[in-house]
């Protein structure tokens, strides 16, 4: 069965227009390097910030030292006119993140990847906490009650795994993360009540993994011949779970919950 994700989205994108009390607000989108998803989440957003009467601008580098990126996330934090930061990983390795993090205002931090945002996450507080996982939590929290429920995450990184695992503890849930060196990997999806799966793999995740009646949420963006597919086999996973499209599901509220923490930040900065 499929999740329908695309109300959702709209419900997210529509109550966070009406927020913004009519102020044109802007965000910055920074890729650096050539990561396709990067780059599809960046155009689609731009699109949906304009499509809200906001506006926008990518910043794609594609090649940039550390100090080209400081220097420009600085500019953007003394702009008052700019609202929100947003900084697409992967980086290149020869950019730091944690300098990257740092520097990002925690007022404009849409991803909620500034230290500060990040720990007081940990600490169960949540401000402005990272839009996929954030995404994940909303359609997770339209299927089913989490409390008490286990979910396995098949990605450990601090875009989605990690943040998602503190998330889903905030909720009750009971959070398990694997990674490419967990054992009995099948098993343990075989057991869980939910399955998000982000690991940058076409197919990965098969139906023999999965039990009758699971949820799966496909994080995954991968392109392949020039089509976005996620990281499960949708169309037998489809036939005795609950499955979120790609396209059309977890990126799609993403995107939704990045201009939700765009008029979030534009309050913390007290222009809304
Ligand atoms: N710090 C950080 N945070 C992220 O959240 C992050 C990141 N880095 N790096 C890149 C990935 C990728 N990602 C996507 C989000 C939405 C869509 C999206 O909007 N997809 C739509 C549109 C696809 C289309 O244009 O057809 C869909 O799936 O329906 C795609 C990809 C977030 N990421």
């Amino acid at each position: 069965m499929i999740i329908e994700c695309k109300t959702l989205a709209k419900e997210i994108r529509e109550n966070a227009k009406k927020e913004a009390k009519g102020k044109k607000l802007w965000l910055h989108n920074i890729v650096v390097g050539e990561d396709e998803a990067s780059l599809v989440y960046a155009r689609s957003n731009l699109k949906l910030l304009r499509k809200l009467g906001f506006d926008g601008k990518i910043h794609h580098l594609e090649e940039a030292s550390e100090k080209e990126l400081l220097d420009l996330i600085q500019a953007l934090n003394e702009d008052n006119s700019m609202h929100g930061i947003m900084v697409n990983f992967p980086l290149p390795d020869n950019i730091d993140p944690m300098k990257v993090r740092s520097t990002i205002s925690p007022i404009k931090d849409v991803d909620g990847i500034n230290p500060i945002n990040y720990g007081k996450l940990l600490l169960g507080e949540e401000i402005l906490t990272p839009n996929t996982p954030r995404a994940v939590i909303r359609i997770l929290e339209r299927e089913t009650e989490l409390r008490g429920k286990d979910v396995l995450i098949i990605n450990r990184t601090p875009v989605v795994g990690k943040p998602l695992s503190l998330l889903l503890l905030n909720r009750d849930a009971t959070p398990t993360i694997a990674h490419s060196k967990t054992r009995n990997l099948k098993e343990k999806a075989l057991e869980a009540d939910v399955i998000v799966v982000a690991v940058g793999k076409p197919k990965f995740l098969k139906e023999d993994m999965v039990h009758e009646g699971a949820i799966v949420i496909d994080v995954g963006i991968n392109v392949v011949n020039g089509k976005i597919v996620g990281d499960a086999d949708f169309e037998s996973i489809e036939k005795k779970a609950k499955i979120t499209p790609v396209p059309g599901g977890v990126g799609t509220v993403t995107n939704a919950c990045l201009i939700e923490n765009l008029v979030k930040a534009a309050k913390l900065q007290g222009v809304i």
